[in-house]
């Protein structure tokens, strides 16, 4: 194969392995690549790739996502293989066998490989809203700050970061694992996402604060209940934070509101050491949104400025999404 060619499919199985592993929707998919490819090859060697850097991927068996994402998934690509006629592999259907045969469940697991060779798994609800709470599930906003942070480890490097509505924890498993904060402070209003968010903490094998047999290089990890709308400058105090991150907070102007109320008391908490320096990733659903969000920081005498924008590299997160991250002042 031309250094060209070979290129082109490692690029196309890191594609699907990078999807099928973090559950995106089928959609996303390269399909056509994956055609026009079978069409010029004569055996089943690029689908036995696929096979394994999916369904079969190491982390995929350990910590596999819904059964049916998993049969949807085999569905289409014995499609794709059944309309080039190349020889047929029995992998194929052997695994969509073991999925027809396999228990439904509303949990499933998301995956992202970390640059380390690592990976951040994550047990989540299959439906966006459930439970009242948009927090089970991962948003795309969170993707993109976790990319920033693990190209940008020193703004986290020894320091103790609270994480304002945390949800399903995505962010900070992907600080603490590639940034070597010294504490991370997961924080979440609502009692479903804490105990998911608790137990994809433990999933990652990171400990609680609570246990004497945590590793002694590993940051200090918590999980606190945090209500923007309750907490005191009291209760704030006591994180001492050195940096202040959120993704995907600002989707409602209650939401903003109370953001920068709790952002407003965080600042009143630090009058004579440094304030924390703070960033917020969201994805741009409407212009109105964001005016809200800056038009609040005014009037709270928070300043801000936009972080660069950077391309996406490493997590699947909507190319066609438009993402933002602010830098504020407290
Ligand atoms: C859209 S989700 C984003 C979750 C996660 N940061 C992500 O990007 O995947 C918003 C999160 O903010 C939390 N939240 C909303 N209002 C809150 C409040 N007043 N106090 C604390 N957390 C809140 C929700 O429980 C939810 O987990």
């Amino acid at each position: 194969m031309a250094p060209e060619e070979n290129a082109g499919t490692e690029l196309l199985l890191q594609s699907f392995e990078r999807r099928f592993l973090a559950a995106r929707t089928l959609r996303s998919f390269p399909w056509q690549s994956l055609e026009a490819k079978l069409r010029d090859s004569s055996d089943s060697e690029l689908l036995r790739d696929i096979l394994h850097k999916t369904v079969k991927h190491p982390v995929c068996v350990k910590h596999p996502p819904s059964v049916k994402y998993a049969r949807c998934f085999l569905s289409e690509l014995i499609k794709k293989h059944e309309a080039v006629h190349t020889e047929p592999l029995d992998e194929l259907y052997e695994a969509l066998v073991e999925t027809l045969m396999a228990k439904e469940c509303t949990l499933g697991h998301w995956s992202y490989l970390l640059p380390s060779g690592g990976s951040v798994t994550l047990s989540e609800s299959t439906a966006i809203i459930s439970h009242g709470t948009t927090g089970l599930v991962t948003w795309d906003a969170a993707l993109y700050l976790a990319e920033w942070a693990i190209e940008n480890p020193a703004a986290f490097t020894n320091r103790t970061v609270l994480e304002l509505g945390s949800g399903a924890g995505l962010t900070g498993l992907a600080i603490c694992k590639m940034c070597r904060p010294r504490a991370y402070i997961f924080s979440d209003c609502h009692s479903r996402v804490l105990e998911q968010l608790r137990g994809n903490v433990l999933l990652n094998g990171l400990s609680l604060e609570a246990d004497i047999t945590a590793k002694l290089d590993s940051p200090r990890v918590t999980v606190a209940q945090l209500d923007w709308d309750v907490a005191t400058v009291h209760q704030l105090s006591a994180f001492q934070p050195d940096v202040v991150i959120a993704a995907d907070v600002l989707y409602c102007p209650e939401a903003i509101v109370s953001l920068v109320g709790v952002l407003r008391r965080l600042a009143a908490c630090r009058e004579h050491q440094q304030a924390p320096e703070v960033y917020v990733a969201f994805t741009i659903r409407n212009p109105e949104t964001c005016q809200l969000f800056t038009t609040e920081l005014g009037w709270a005498g928070i300043r801000w400025e936009a972080e660069a924008h950077h391309d996406q590299k490493l997590f699947p997160y909507g190319e066609h999404l438009e993402m933002a991250m602010l830098n504020l002042t407290l």
